[in-house]
């Protein structure tokens, strides 16, 4: 029997230190988050970063905190619901991180006598510290404790016309009530190391958009090549013009060179260059989370504000938006149909 097993980042289990910190060390203990030699990851992470960050986070964590829990883990649990509704497969959530395991929604679906599985991860792109450590995880979980399952993943979907088509919807839905001069897309970061590192032809990708006309298998798992094309799709859907509209970068951590340009950074240089009215939009997580909620909703509008900016609105991710749920039921039903799976158009 079939089934379509969800799964997102995760979240702590409070907005204290002491759930926060287990919840960090597991996530940035992954190998694919921090791709340091293990000796090394672990005085980073262990040595340095947990020492300091869990209370930090915490605090961010505390200002966005909804009664029923973390927005990431009740808005993917929304969405879920709603998914039910839609299918006749037995659909489970899963969190990457934290105590709502894969482990625990896989033997939920097996339960229910699913032993053909839907792995859908919840990141319209691809990047090897998101959609990559899913698939890794769900396969040594189901490789470990459900041999008897079969999973089929759904590719990134960050190009797919029904996607682009829900997202602008949402997105001009948000803008209705917001006067903007400009709308900044401001995707979650990941080292450039890490888009090298992704390249199976090791020489195409350039990092600078130079690469990403000439046509490329590297493409397929080229995190800054997914989100630009998901800017120029949503741009040419809601007819925007060129130089209304611009891509950066939020939530780099120290160290290395993160992917540019810094959303932090584009704050100031759009509020210098006269742009009063900034309109922000998260494509990268379908989720509203901390890192939109606290990162841009707060933080950023406040960075804007000060650098002479004089309204901002962070427009919502499309969470458990009718229209999204339907293209996902539309997705997933027919792979239980077909077992066919053509999300990503080639063209
Ligand atoms: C869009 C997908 C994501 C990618 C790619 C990603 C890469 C990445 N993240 C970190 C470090 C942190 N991210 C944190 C929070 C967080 N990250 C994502 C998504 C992606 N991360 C989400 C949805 C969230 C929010 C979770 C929530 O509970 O709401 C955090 C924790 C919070 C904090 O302390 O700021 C860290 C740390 C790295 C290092 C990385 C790529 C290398
Ligand atoms: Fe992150
Ligand atoms: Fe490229």
């Amino acid at each position: 029997m079939k089934g379509v097993l969800l799964v997102n980042l995760g979240s702590p289990d409070s907005p204290t230190p002491k759930d926060v910190k287990p919840y960090l060390d597991e996530f940035l203990m992954d190998e694919r988050v921090i791709d340091a030699p293990k000796w090394l990851r672990t005085i980073l992470v262990r040595g340095i970063i947990l020492q300091t960050r869990p209370k930090k986070s915490a605090e961010a964590y505390a200002k966005i905190w909804w009664e029923e829990g973390s927005p990431l883990i009740v808005l993917s649990e929304r969405f879920t619901n709603k998914l039910k509704q839609h299918t006749q497969m037995p659909v489970a959530l899963g969190m990457r991180y934290g105590t709502m395991t894969i482990k625990s929604a896989l033997q939920e679906l097996k339960d229910k006598g699913v032993d053909d599985v839907l792995l859908v991860p919840l990141y319209p792109h691809y990047a090897m510290s998101s959609f990559e450590t899913v698939v890794v995880k769900v396969l040594e979980d189901q490789q470990k404790f459900f041999p008897q399952m079969s999973v089929t993943t759904l590719p990134a979907f960050y190009k797919n016309p029904d996607y682009i088509q829900a997202l602008s919807e949402s997105i001009k839905e948000g803008l209705q009530d917001f006067d903007y001069d400009h709308i900044l897309f401001s995707y979650h970061g990941i080292p450039e190391r890490h888009i090298r590192k992704s390249d199976p032809t090791n020489y195409h990708c350039k990092i600078d958009g130079s690469c990403c006309k000439i046509n490329s298998v590297a493409h397929n798992t080229c995190y800054r090549h997914q989100v630009y094309d998901t800017t120029e799709m949503v741009k040419a859907y809601l007819g925007l013009p060129e130089e209304q509209v611009s891509s950066s970068f939020q939530s780099r951590l120290a160290g290395d060179p993160w992917l540019k340009p810094y959303t932090d950074y584009e704050f100031e240089r759009l509020a210098k260059e006269g742009k009063k009215r900034l309109a922000v939009i998260t494509p990268a997580f379908v989720s509203d989370c901390l890192e939109t909620l606290e990162e841009i909703a707060m933080e950023g509008k406040e960075q804007f504000l000060e650098a002479g900016g004089e309204n901002y609105k962070h427009i919502p991710c499309m969470n458990d938006n009718d229209a999204w749920v339907q293209v996902m039921a539309k997705w997933v039903n027919e792979w239980e149909r077909t077992g066919l799976l053509d999300v990503t158009p080639s063209t």
